[in-house]
């Protein structure tokens, strides 16, 4: 149950202030972004602490399982762009948000993708692994000159470039590209009017995909992986499409690349380099042509800084206002707050279907108690509410908990999760944020409350 016994919301302040929030780490969060969570509302955990507690769990690439998410989960928030590490329909099943942190790593990518660029026009990977090799020798001063035949290139200048995936980081490649005086063509599908904005528009054309790869010198790959949706993007009919000498650069994701379909265009003379950000299959790596990275892209101070501060930022957020920015899964929302003793927030994540608002509405109709305002958004499936309840008061304006003490937020907790599509209902308010928690998992009503039972994971049930 959420609460024990009937007080006054004042006499519940302090102690349920300090059990507020509980937060998971998963991978080396930067510490600029940990120190904005405050310690009287937010404990920090690493996420291999046993048994997984958590009202929220932070992490970077880090794969997180079904069974590291708790019961007691309400939030899970990426610091960086990809959640494909995540099992983002299954938490949209669950009602739990996935968040991200758009843009927040985009130079630092961007950087990395410029010196990919480098790599694939110059032999300067090449010649340096030689140079180690005739240091070793002791041969580098006399080798030198003769040798540096073996590693010429050619220039940027002029060349075409192909970026696929236009968002934060696509479109800061197109600009940096045309600085260096190349030809940039983009191709997008579900570009976004604000990723839009943000591109050289007058300088750069877009295309089909196949047009793209035909016409660049060098493609690069700035598109999420999802899996129904762009596994092996680059395949072989586009590989066979490509320019022979032409370069791809893959800093997005592993899977976009038809590794075993890039192998046999190098079998069959292919040319062109491919430079990823990503271990690549033991068929393709020892080719004079693949140059491999450790997933450097956002491995800068700045980057991790700027996405952990910004993961941080946008899960209190959530996790105390209800408000949703930044959501794969969710839509955004936002709900100024009324900051009046007697309104008590609630959130409901309920099936986007006619009649459940109406359905929803009527629980706190027959409670007596008066919505005084409320917002409902939606994203496929799935909707999104956020209400304020007026509790009823005494003559002298307080909070009558006589009429409606803390007792009665467990009924009426019930009450919403037994209406037919709601998943899940969370209680806020700054005497107890987000503590007061339910959720509908398999059609099971779990009341998690105050957070019992906290052992359990999703997994498990
Ligand atoms: N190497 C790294 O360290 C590193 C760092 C950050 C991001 N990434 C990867 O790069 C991806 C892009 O990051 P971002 O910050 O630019 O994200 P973003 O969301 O700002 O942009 C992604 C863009 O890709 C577009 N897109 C979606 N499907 C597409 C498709 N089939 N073909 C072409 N475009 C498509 C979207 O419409 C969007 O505009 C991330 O999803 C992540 O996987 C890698
Ligand atoms: O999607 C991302 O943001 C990148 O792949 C960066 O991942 P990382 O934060 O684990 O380096």
């Amino acid at each position: 149950m959420m609460r024990a016994a009937r007080r006054t919301f004042s006499e519940m302040k302090p102690r349920t202030r300090f059990a507020a929030h509980k937060s998971n780490t998963f991978n080396k969060i930067s510490p600029q972004g940990l120190e904005r969570f405050r310690p009287e509302m937010y404990r920090i955990k690493p996420g291999e602490d046993q048994p997984p507690v958590a009202h929220a769990i932070m992490l970077r690439s880090h794969k997180i399982q079904d069974s590291d998410v708790p019961l007691t989960c309400r939030a899970i928030v990426r610091c960086g762009a990809g959640t494909n590490n995540c099992n983002v329909p299954r938490m949209t099943e669950l009602g739990i948000p996935v968040f991200n942190t758009p843009g927040a790593n985009a130079n630092a990518v961007k950087e990395l993708v410029l010196c990919g660029l480098l790599m694939a026009s110059r032999g300067i990977y090449e010649g340096a692994s030689h140079m180690t090799k005739l240091h070793a020798e002791g041969t580098a001063h006399e080798r030198i000159e003769k040798d540096k035949a073996m590693f010429g290139g050619r220039e940027l200048t002029g060349k075409t470039l192909g970026v696929v995936g236009l968002g934060a980081i696509g479109a800061a490649v197109a600009h940096s590209a045309i600085a260096l005086g190349m030809n940039v063509v983009g191709y997008d599908p579900g570009l976004s009017v604000e990723a839009a904005l943000r591109l050289p528009s007058g300088d750069m054309e877009m295309a089909s995909l196949e047009d793209l790869v035909e016409q660049s010198d060098y493609v690069t790959l700035h598109a999420p992986y999802i899996k129904d949706v762009t596994h092996h993007l680059i395949n072989a009919e586009l590989l066979a499409k490509m320019k022979p000498d032409a370069s791809l650069l893959n800093f997005a994701r592993g899977e976009l690349v038809d590794e075993a379909a890039l192998n046999e265009r190098y079998e069959d003379g292919g040319g062109g380099r491919y430079i990823t950000d990503f271990a690549v299959s033991d068929e393709l790596y020892p080719r004079p042509n693949v140059i491999s990275i450790p997933h450097l892209g956002a491995s800068t101070e700045e980057a991790e800084a700027n996405a952990a501060a910004m993961a941080a930022d946008t899960v209190q957020l959530y996790l105390e206002t209800g408000t949703i920015k930044d959501s794969v899964n969710f839509p955004a929302c936002s709900l100024p707050a009324r900051d009046e003793e007697h309104v008590h927030r609630c959130t409901v994540i309920t099936e986007n279907r006619p009649g459940m608002l109406g359905d929803l509405m009527s629980v706190f109709g027959d409670a007596n108690l008066n919505v005084v305002q409320q917002i409902n958004t939606s994203k496929g499936e799935l909707a999104y509410n956020v209400i304020d309840l007026e509790l009823p008061r005494t003559a002298d304006g307080k909070v009558d908990v006589g009429e409606f003490g803390t007792g009665d937020f467990d009924k009426l907790q019930a009450k919403i999760m037994e209406v037919s599509g709601v998943k899940s209902t969370r209680f806020i308010s700054d005497w107890c944020p987000g503590t007061g928690y339910a959720v509908k998992v398999d059609d099971q009503i779990i009341g998690i409350g105050v957070d019992s039972p906290e052992q359990a994971s999703y997994a498990e049930l």
